[in-house]
Protein backbone atom coordinates (compact mmCIF):
# COMPACT_ATOMS: atom_id res chain seq x y z
CA UNK A 1 0.00 0.00 0.00
CA UNK A 2 1.22 3.64 -0.50
CA UNK A 3 1.59 5.04 2.75
CA UNK A 4 1.18 8.56 2.51
CA UNK A 5 1.01 8.81 5.81
CA UNK A 6 2.62 6.55 7.89
CA UNK A 7 3.14 6.14 11.37
CA UNK A 8 5.21 3.53 13.07
CA UNK A 9 5.18 3.20 17.12
CA UNK A 10 4.85 7.21 17.76
CA UNK A 11 4.26 8.17 20.78
CA UNK A 12 3.92 11.73 22.16
CA UNK A 13 4.27 12.21 26.11
CA UNK A 14 3.88 15.22 28.07
CA UNK A 15 5.12 16.08 31.70
CA UNK A 16 2.33 17.88 33.44
CA UNK A 17 2.97 19.37 36.33
CA UNK A 18 0.31 18.53 39.18
CA UNK A 19 -1.35 19.15 42.66
CA UNK A 20 -0.28 16.36 45.21
CA UNK A 21 -1.62 17.89 48.29
CA UNK A 22 -1.55 21.18 50.20
CA UNK A 23 1.70 23.29 47.93
CA UNK A 24 3.12 19.79 47.01
CA UNK A 25 3.18 19.66 43.00
CA UNK A 26 4.60 16.62 41.46
CA UNK A 27 5.76 15.82 37.70
CA UNK A 28 3.63 13.61 35.96
CA UNK A 29 3.76 11.73 32.82
CA UNK A 30 0.98 12.02 30.66
CA UNK A 31 1.49 9.42 27.59
CA UNK A 32 -0.71 11.46 24.70
CA UNK A 33 -0.06 8.88 22.17
CA UNK A 34 0.98 5.48 22.59
CA UNK A 35 2.61 2.93 20.09
CA UNK A 36 0.80 4.31 17.41
CA UNK A 37 1.06 2.41 13.99
CA UNK A 38 -1.34 3.22 11.05
CA UNK A 39 -0.86 4.10 7.49
CA UNK A 40 -2.72 6.15 5.27
CA UNK A 41 -2.42 5.55 1.39
CA UNK A 42 -3.08 8.62 -1.10
CA UNK A 43 -6.77 9.33 -1.93
CA UNK A 44 -8.00 8.11 1.19
CA UNK A 45 -11.03 9.78 3.37
CA UNK A 46 -10.77 8.21 7.00
CA UNK A 47 -12.68 9.02 10.28
CA UNK A 48 -10.25 9.12 12.70
CA UNK A 49 -12.77 8.84 16.20
CA UNK A 50 -11.91 8.53 20.28
CA UNK A 51 -13.45 9.80 23.05
CA UNK A 52 -12.93 13.21 24.61
CA UNK A 53 -8.60 13.13 25.67
CA UNK A 54 -8.30 10.49 23.47
CA UNK A 55 -5.50 11.66 21.35
CA UNK A 56 -6.77 12.57 18.60
CA UNK A 57 -5.63 16.43 17.94
CA UNK A 58 -2.07 15.54 19.43
CA UNK A 59 -1.32 13.17 16.45
CA UNK A 60 -2.96 15.68 14.19
CA UNK A 61 -0.79 18.22 15.79
CA UNK A 62 1.94 16.11 15.02
CA UNK A 63 1.05 15.31 11.45
CA UNK A 64 1.27 18.92 10.84
CA UNK A 65 4.43 19.57 12.59
CA UNK A 66 3.19 21.65 15.82
CA UNK A 67 4.46 18.88 18.11
CA UNK A 68 7.67 16.61 17.90
CA UNK A 69 6.65 12.77 18.60
CA UNK A 70 8.56 11.59 21.73
CA UNK A 71 9.51 8.30 19.78
CA UNK A 72 8.93 6.26 17.10
CA UNK A 73 8.76 7.42 13.18
CA UNK A 74 6.42 9.53 11.57
CA UNK A 75 6.44 10.66 7.85
CA UNK A 76 3.13 12.48 5.77
CA UNK A 77 4.14 12.69 1.62
CA UNK A 78 7.90 11.37 2.74
CA UNK A 79 8.49 14.70 4.63
CA UNK A 80 9.21 14.33 8.54
CA UNK A 81 6.68 17.28 10.00
CA UNK A 82 8.70 18.45 12.53
CA UNK A 83 11.84 18.55 10.94
CA UNK A 84 10.40 20.55 7.84
CA UNK A 85 7.29 22.04 8.84
CA UNK A 86 7.37 24.90 6.64
CA UNK A 87 8.22 22.62 3.48
CA UNK A 88 5.54 20.36 4.73
CA UNK A 89 3.01 23.37 4.96
CA UNK A 90 2.61 23.66 1.34
CA UNK A 91 1.46 19.88 1.07
CA UNK A 92 -0.89 19.90 3.85
CA UNK A 93 -4.26 21.93 4.87
CA UNK A 94 -5.78 21.84 8.17
CA UNK A 95 -9.25 23.31 9.35
CA UNK A 96 -10.13 23.39 13.33
CA UNK A 97 -14.01 23.47 13.35
CA UNK A 98 -13.74 25.46 16.92
CA UNK A 99 -11.01 27.70 15.73
CA UNK A 100 -10.95 29.99 12.66
CA UNK A 101 -7.62 30.79 10.51
CA UNK A 102 -9.42 33.79 9.06
CA UNK A 103 -8.87 37.25 9.82
CA UNK A 104 -11.54 37.81 12.27
CA UNK A 105 -12.72 41.85 11.28
CA UNK A 106 -11.36 41.74 7.41
CA UNK A 107 -13.60 40.75 5.13
CA UNK A 108 -13.42 37.13 3.61
CA UNK A 109 -11.77 37.83 0.36
CA UNK A 110 -8.52 39.72 2.43
CA UNK A 111 -7.97 36.45 4.28
CA UNK A 112 -7.74 34.66 0.62
CA UNK A 113 -5.45 37.16 -0.80
CA UNK A 114 -3.14 37.22 2.58
CA UNK A 115 -3.30 33.03 1.91
CA UNK A 116 -2.27 34.08 -1.49
CA UNK A 117 1.07 35.43 -0.37
CA UNK A 118 1.75 33.87 2.54
CA UNK A 119 2.22 30.27 0.33
CA UNK A 120 3.36 31.92 -2.87
CA UNK A 121 0.26 30.39 -4.76
CA UNK A 122 1.02 31.41 -8.25
CA UNK A 123 -1.65 34.19 -9.66
CA UNK A 124 -3.32 31.96 -12.27
CA UNK A 125 -3.57 29.10 -9.84
CA UNK A 126 -4.86 31.15 -7.08
CA UNK A 127 -7.38 32.69 -9.19
CA UNK A 128 -8.34 29.31 -10.80
CA UNK A 129 -8.88 27.44 -7.41
CA UNK A 130 -10.44 30.70 -5.97
CA UNK A 131 -13.17 30.50 -8.51
CA UNK A 132 -13.78 27.14 -8.36
CA UNK A 133 -14.20 27.19 -4.28
CA UNK A 134 -15.99 30.26 -4.13
CA UNK A 135 -18.90 28.10 -6.75
CA UNK A 136 -18.43 25.40 -4.70
CA UNK A 137 -18.46 26.14 -1.17
CA UNK A 138 -21.46 29.03 -2.37
CA UNK A 139 -19.31 32.34 -0.95
CA UNK A 140 -19.59 34.91 -4.07
CA UNK A 141 -21.98 36.66 -1.79
CA UNK A 142 -20.11 36.58 1.25
CA UNK A 143 -16.34 37.63 -0.22
CA UNK A 144 -17.05 41.19 0.78
CA UNK A 145 -18.34 40.31 4.33
CA UNK A 146 -16.14 40.82 7.75
CA UNK A 147 -15.41 37.45 8.91
CA UNK A 148 -16.69 38.43 12.95
CA UNK A 149 -20.69 38.79 10.86
CA UNK A 150 -20.57 34.99 8.82
CA UNK A 151 -22.72 32.58 10.70
CA UNK A 152 -21.04 29.07 11.74
CA UNK A 153 -21.75 27.22 8.92
CA UNK A 154 -20.64 30.03 6.60
CA UNK A 155 -17.50 30.70 8.59
CA UNK A 156 -16.71 27.06 8.15
CA UNK A 157 -17.01 26.76 4.31
CA UNK A 158 -14.94 29.96 4.34
CA UNK A 159 -12.20 28.04 6.01
CA UNK A 160 -12.45 25.00 3.92
CA UNK A 161 -11.97 27.33 1.23
CA UNK A 162 -8.59 29.00 2.89
CA UNK A 163 -7.35 26.15 3.58
CA UNK A 164 -7.64 24.23 -0.15
CA UNK A 165 -6.45 27.51 -1.89
CA UNK A 166 -2.91 25.96 -2.20
CA UNK A 167 -4.07 22.70 -3.41
CA UNK A 168 -2.79 20.67 -0.31
CA UNK A 169 -2.85 16.58 -1.22
CA UNK A 170 -3.74 16.50 1.99
CA UNK A 171 -6.86 17.74 4.97
CA UNK A 172 -6.74 17.32 8.15
CA UNK A 173 -10.45 18.26 9.35
CA UNK A 174 -11.13 18.62 12.88
CA UNK A 175 -15.02 18.52 13.81
CA UNK A 176 -15.77 20.71 10.18
CA UNK A 177 -19.55 20.04 11.00
CA UNK A 178 -19.40 20.84 14.76
CA UNK A 179 -22.45 22.89 15.75
CA UNK A 180 -23.88 23.04 12.11
CA UNK A 181 -27.47 23.12 11.01
CA UNK A 182 -28.70 20.05 9.07
CA UNK A 183 -28.78 22.12 6.29
CA UNK A 184 -25.27 23.21 6.33
CA UNK A 185 -23.60 19.73 7.29
CA UNK A 186 -25.17 18.64 4.01
CA UNK A 187 -23.22 21.38 2.16
CA UNK A 188 -19.54 20.65 3.97
CA UNK A 189 -19.92 16.90 3.66
CA UNK A 190 -21.24 16.89 0.19
CA UNK A 191 -18.30 19.20 -0.93
CA UNK A 192 -15.74 16.63 1.03
CA UNK A 193 -17.29 13.75 -0.95
CA UNK A 194 -16.50 15.81 -4.25
CA UNK A 195 -13.36 16.99 -3.10
CA UNK A 196 -12.33 13.49 -2.39
CA UNK A 197 -13.19 12.18 -5.54
CA UNK A 198 -12.57 14.67 -8.25
CA UNK A 199 -8.85 15.67 -7.05
CA UNK A 200 -7.90 12.47 -4.91
CA UNK A 201 -7.18 14.82 -1.51
CA UNK A 202 -6.23 12.72 1.24
CA UNK A 203 -8.47 13.34 3.70
CA UNK A 204 -8.03 13.03 7.82
CA UNK A 205 -11.49 13.65 9.66
CA UNK A 206 -11.78 14.04 13.39
CA UNK A 207 -15.32 14.07 14.76
CA UNK A 208 -17.76 13.11 16.93
CA UNK A 209 -20.53 12.68 14.85
CA UNK A 210 -21.26 9.84 13.64
CA UNK A 211 -23.09 10.28 10.36
CA UNK A 212 -20.05 12.24 9.03
CA UNK A 213 -18.46 9.46 9.04
CA UNK A 214 -21.38 7.15 7.69
CA UNK A 215 -21.38 9.69 4.61
CA UNK A 216 -18.00 9.84 4.01
CA UNK A 217 -15.56 7.48 5.15
CA UNK A 218 -15.39 3.95 4.26
CA UNK A 219 -12.58 3.62 7.01
CA UNK A 220 -12.59 4.74 10.19
CA UNK A 221 -9.87 4.38 13.00
CA UNK A 222 -10.87 4.46 16.91
CA UNK A 223 -8.34 5.86 19.12
CA UNK A 224 -8.36 5.61 23.16
CA UNK A 225 -5.77 6.34 25.78
CA UNK A 226 -3.50 7.23 22.73
CA UNK A 227 -3.47 3.55 21.49
CA UNK A 228 -5.44 2.34 17.92
CA UNK A 229 -8.44 0.00 19.26
CA UNK A 230 -9.65 -0.32 15.77
CA UNK A 231 -9.27 0.00 12.22
CA UNK A 232 -11.96 -1.20 9.28
CA UNK A 233 -15.47 -0.22 8.15
CA UNK A 234 -18.20 1.50 9.97
CA UNK A 235 -20.47 -1.44 10.06
CA UNK A 236 -17.47 -3.16 11.68
CA UNK A 237 -17.14 -0.97 14.17
CA UNK A 238 -21.06 -0.99 14.84
CA UNK A 239 -20.89 -4.79 14.90
CA UNK A 240 -18.25 -4.67 17.35
CA UNK A 241 -20.07 -2.75 19.65
CA UNK A 242 -23.77 -3.98 18.44
CA UNK A 243 -24.58 -0.32 18.02
CA UNK A 244 -28.38 1.02 18.49
CA UNK A 245 -30.55 4.02 17.39
CA UNK A 246 -33.54 5.51 19.45
CA UNK A 247 -36.37 6.06 18.18
CA UNK A 248 -38.49 8.70 20.27
CA UNK A 249 -41.83 8.41 20.18
CA UNK A 250 -44.76 10.62 21.03
CA UNK A 251 -48.18 9.05 21.66
CA UNK A 252 -51.37 11.24 21.74
CA UNK A 253 -51.42 9.87 25.80
CA UNK A 254 -49.29 8.42 28.59
CA UNK A 255 -49.35 4.45 27.53
CA UNK A 256 -48.09 1.31 29.06
CA UNK A 257 -44.54 0.74 27.05
CA UNK A 258 -45.53 0.13 23.08
CA UNK A 259 -44.72 -3.48 22.00
CA UNK A 260 -43.20 -3.61 18.49
CA UNK A 261 -41.09 -6.62 17.13
CA UNK A 262 -37.15 -6.16 16.89
CA UNK A 263 -37.33 -2.77 19.10
CA UNK A 264 -37.34 -2.39 22.69
CA UNK A 265 -39.10 0.60 25.09
CA UNK A 266 -35.53 1.76 27.11
CA UNK A 267 -37.58 4.57 28.73
CA UNK A 268 -41.41 6.43 29.34
CA UNK A 269 -41.64 9.80 30.27
CA UNK A 270 -45.37 10.40 30.12
CA UNK A 271 -46.61 9.79 26.69
CA UNK A 272 -43.12 10.24 25.39
CA UNK A 273 -41.15 6.73 24.34
CA UNK A 274 -37.87 5.75 23.46
CA UNK A 275 -37.27 2.47 21.50
CA UNK A 276 -33.90 0.78 20.96
CA UNK A 277 -33.38 -0.87 17.63
CA UNK A 278 -30.39 -2.22 15.71
CA UNK A 279 -28.01 0.79 14.09
CA UNK A 280 -27.78 -1.37 11.11
CA UNK A 281 -31.75 -2.13 10.51
CA UNK A 282 -34.15 0.33 8.59
CA UNK A 283 -36.48 2.30 11.02
CA UNK A 284 -38.85 1.96 9.02
CA UNK A 285 -41.20 -1.55 9.67
CA UNK A 286 -41.01 -0.03 13.40
CA UNK A 287 -42.63 3.13 12.06
CA UNK A 288 -45.34 1.33 10.15
CA UNK A 289 -45.81 -0.80 12.75
CA UNK A 290 -46.36 2.06 15.68
CA UNK A 291 -48.81 3.96 13.07
CA UNK A 292 -50.81 1.04 12.54
CA UNK A 293 -51.27 0.22 15.85
CA UNK A 294 -50.72 3.15 18.19
CA UNK A 295 -51.73 6.60 18.39
CA UNK A 296 -48.89 8.79 16.95
CA UNK A 297 -48.80 11.95 17.16
CA UNK A 298 -44.69 12.31 16.09
CA UNK A 299 -41.94 10.74 15.93
CA UNK A 300 -37.78 10.97 15.62
CA UNK A 301 -34.63 9.00 14.82
CA UNK A 302 -31.56 9.45 17.15
CA UNK A 303 -28.15 8.33 15.89
CA UNK A 304 -25.77 6.55 18.41
CA UNK A 305 -23.46 9.05 19.25
CA UNK A 306 -19.48 8.09 18.65
CA UNK A 307 -18.92 7.49 22.72
CA UNK A 308 -22.00 5.20 23.04
CA UNK A 309 -20.92 3.02 20.38
CA UNK A 310 -17.05 2.93 21.41
CA UNK A 311 -18.53 2.15 25.33
CA UNK A 312 -20.26 -0.40 23.88
CA UNK A 313 -17.35 -1.84 22.00
CA UNK A 314 -14.89 -1.97 25.47
CA UNK A 315 -17.91 -4.04 26.96
CA UNK A 316 -18.18 -6.35 24.26
CA UNK A 317 -14.38 -6.85 24.43
CA UNK A 318 -14.46 -7.27 28.17
CA UNK A 319 -16.95 -10.42 27.93
CA UNK A 320 -15.25 -11.44 25.17
N1 LIG B 1 0.12 20.44 25.77
C1 LIG B 1 -0.26 19.48 26.59
N2 LIG B 1 0.30 19.36 27.80
C2 LIG B 1 -0.06 18.37 28.65
N3 LIG B 1 -1.00 17.44 28.37
C3 LIG B 1 -1.59 17.50 27.18
C4 LIG B 1 -1.27 18.53 26.22
N4 LIG B 1 -2.03 18.34 25.11
C5 LIG B 1 -2.81 17.25 25.36
N5 LIG B 1 -2.54 16.75 26.59
C6 LIG B 1 -3.17 15.57 27.20
O1 LIG B 1 -3.03 14.48 26.30
C7 LIG B 1 -4.21 13.67 26.26
C8 LIG B 1 -4.75 13.63 24.83
O2 LIG B 1 -5.26 14.92 24.46
P1 LIG B 1 -5.83 15.28 23.01
O3 LIG B 1 -6.12 16.74 23.01
O4 LIG B 1 -4.91 14.76 21.97
O5 LIG B 1 -7.19 14.44 22.97
P2 LIG B 1 -8.39 14.48 21.90
O6 LIG B 1 -8.64 13.07 21.53
O7 LIG B 1 -8.06 15.43 20.81
O8 LIG B 1 -9.58 15.02 22.78
P3 LIG B 1 -10.86 15.96 22.39
O9 LIG B 1 -11.85 15.06 21.68
O10 LIG B 1 -11.36 16.37 23.73
O11 LIG B 1 -10.36 17.09 21.55
C9 LIG B 1 -5.16 14.29 27.27
O12 LIG B 1 -5.00 13.59 28.47
C10 LIG B 1 -4.67 15.71 27.41
O13 LIG B 1 -4.96 16.23 28.67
Amino acid sequence: MDGFITLDEVEKVFSVRRKTGFLRRERQEVRAVDSLSFTVARGEMVGYIGPNGAGKSTTIKMLTGILTPSGGRLRVAGIDPSRERSRLAHRIGVVFGQRTTLWWDLPLIDSYRLTHRMYRIPNARYRENLDRLVELLELRTLLDTPVRQLSLGQRMRGDIAAALLHDPEVLYLDEPTIGLDVVSKAKVRGFLRELNAAQGTTVLLTTHDLQDIEQLCSRVMVIDHGRLMYDGPLTGLHEAGESERTLVVDLERELPPVEVPSARVVRVEGPRQWLAFPAGQSAAPVVARLAAEYPLVDLSVREPDIEAVIAKMYAERAVS
